[in-house]
């Protein structure tokens, strides 16, 4: 009897333990009021299997609002058993649901999540602007492209086409596409919702199932949209969302062998890394990394013109662009007026609440990503480069920080050739067509370029020989749901958006019948 209850005292202690975590653990909703005073209720569960979840070991973290530096709410962290747990269901429901209905299922679950984004589209851009402290006016821009990108996806659903290839009279053969299982998606806190659609997308409508990793500082658009595949008819199991660390969860997935594509936005020395971790098990890997991109300005551009959509280039979303045109090349001919128009039109631009109507820029999205470019400023001053404007914190709460431009640098200063991801431009001076392409081209990365000019010839000219994935004539940051995106060099792997994006979904099989009657 007396051993009987000391055996059993142990047990009673763990179970008490057990029902205590229980009924402490965090709420897996709450409602918050987002500072337009709306309230909505934000999820706060890793969403597996179609649902809500705890983490098992039961960690969280804190989401702070950048612009204000307090605390949002608190979000479930997943662990390597979660992501487990969530790819067994991504696998199940691959393989007994998703790849197995007809394409025009799949199309029209796309095109019903595309209307529930749109239905929610306020929702959502506040929620983005709360959480990353970007501009609504930017958040607003982001929805607007989520929805369209997810339509756009819908249809090409049933139009994954193979080929019927000529081997002869005495076989027939052909190609199909099909899916390639469960994808592994991590993406970034510079656009967390819009990343959510270039990566689920195109996954979606080629038949694949996703585990999504939202970034740390960011999980709370893609938690809110995730509900929404569900209203829109997408089965459980098919999107699962695990907010967690990267060298957690990220590692995990890449790691994981039922994992058979890791698509990844981020820095370049990460996605290096998950290149790497990635290879053991062979999977397909896609990349969109960073950038330094150059953007020209010509004499004979229209100035006034040229100035907006350079200041657009750098400093919209807070410069916390992979694409930013975050490198200026001025012709020495205007250079000096060039350079007053843009200090006069950067100095006009509204930092501050992203919630005010006429603020152009918000907040940086980090403590950490505040410091690290204050950091570049003093980086910049140290090797000698002239500063124009800006240069500083705006105001003493908040993650922001004025727009910035340093002039008269040269091309092997740090400030030129280091991505530093926030409101900070350098302007260089060139006089012909073959320095500035020399200049634009000295680079690791590849991602895009700008090129302002009336001149078509010069413009068709510098276009070619530019190694970017993207170039934009007259405009910057100009992005359409059907356009390929991704990088040259080390600015990435594969491209995102239109036809290409789902050719980075699916894998060939080729199929060759014997015929025992030749075809004549
Ligand atoms: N190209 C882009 O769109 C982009 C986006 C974000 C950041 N950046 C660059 O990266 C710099 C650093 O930002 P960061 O530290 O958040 O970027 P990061 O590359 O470390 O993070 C991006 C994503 O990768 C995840 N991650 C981190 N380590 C991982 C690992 N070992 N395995 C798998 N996943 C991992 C993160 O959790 C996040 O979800 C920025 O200052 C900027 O220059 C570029």
């Amino acid at each position: 009897m007396l051993s009987r209850t000391r055996a059993a005292a142990p047990n009673s202690r763990i179970f008490t333990r057990s029902l205590l975590r229980l009924y402490s653990q965090a709420p897996l909703r709450v409602p918050i009021t987002l500072p337009n005073g709306f309230t909505y209720e934000q999820p706060t569960g890793l969403f597996i299997n179609g649902e809500f979840v705890a983490s098992k070991q039961k960690k969280t973290f804190d989401v702070i609002n950048p612009s204000n530096e307090e605390k949002i709410t608190t979000v479930y962290k997943a662990m390597e058993d979660d992501v487990d747990e969530a790819v067994a269901a991504a696998k199940k429901a691959f393989e007994t649901k998703w790849s197995i209905v007809e394409p025009e299922v799949r199309a029209k679950a796309l095109f019903n999540l595309a209307d529930l984004v749109e239905k929610h589209q306020e929702t959502l851009a506040a929620i983005e602007s709360m959480d990353n402290g970007k501009s609504l006016f930017c958040a607003r821009g982001d929805v607007a492209l989520v929805s369209k990108y997810l339509r756009s996806c819908g249809g090409w659903a049933d139009k994954i086409y193979g080929n019927v290839i000529d081997t002869g009279k005495n076989h027939f053969t052909y190609s199909i596409k099909e899916p390639l299982g469960v994808c592994g998606q991590i993406i970034p806190w510079n656009f967390p919702l819009l990343m959510w659609s270039w990566k689920i997308g195109p996954a979606l409508a080629t038949g694949n199932t996703v585990v999504l990793k939202p970034a740390e500082t960011t999980p709370l658009s893609a938690l809110f949209a995730s509900q929404l595949c569900q209203e829109a008819g997408i089965p459980a199991g098919v999107v699962n969302i695990l907010p967690g660390s990267g060298r957690v969860v990220g590692e995990r997935l890449s790691a994981h062998p039922d994992v058979k594509k890791i698509a990844f936005t981020g820095s370049t020395a990460t996605g290096r890394h998950i290149m790497k971790v990635a290879a053991d098990t062979v999977k397909k890997v896609t990349l969109e990394l960073g950038g330094k991109s150059p953007n020209i300005v010509f004499a004979d551009a229209d100035l006034d013109k040229a100035v907006k959509n350079i200041a657009f280039g750098i400093f919209y979303n807070s410069g916390e662009v992979c694409c930013a045109g975050s490198r200026i090349y001025i012709q020495d001919t205007v250079y000096e007026e060039v350079l007053q128009k843009l200090k006069d039109y950067t100095e006009s631009l509204k930092v501050g609440d992203p919630f005010d109507e006429e603020v152009f820029q918000g907040a940086q999205t980090s403590d950490k990503q505040l410091h690290k470019i204050l950091d570049y400023v003093d980086v910049a001053k140290s090797e000698g480069a002239r500063l124009v404007t800006g240069g500083a914190r705006h105001g003493s709460k908040g993650y922001f920080v004025k727009p910035t431009v340093f002039a008269d640098v040269k091309e092997d200063m740090r400030i030129v050739k280091e991505e530093v991801f926030g409101p900070i431009v350098t302007v260089s001076k060139f006089s012909t067509v073959d320095e500035v392409i020399a200049m634009a081209n000295d680079s690791q990365y590849g991602l895009a370029a700008g090129i302002h000019t009336n001149d078509i010839n010069k413009a068709v000219d510098v276009s070619k020989r530019v190694k970017a994935g993207t170039v934009w004539i007259n405009t910057y940051n100009n992005f359409h749901q059907n356009v390929p995106f991704g990088g040259f060099g080390q600015s990435g792997i594969g491209r995102e958006m239109g036809e290409a994006a789902l050719s980075n979904y699916t894998q060939t099989k080729s199929v060759r019948i014997a015929i025992d009657k030749p075809i004549r």
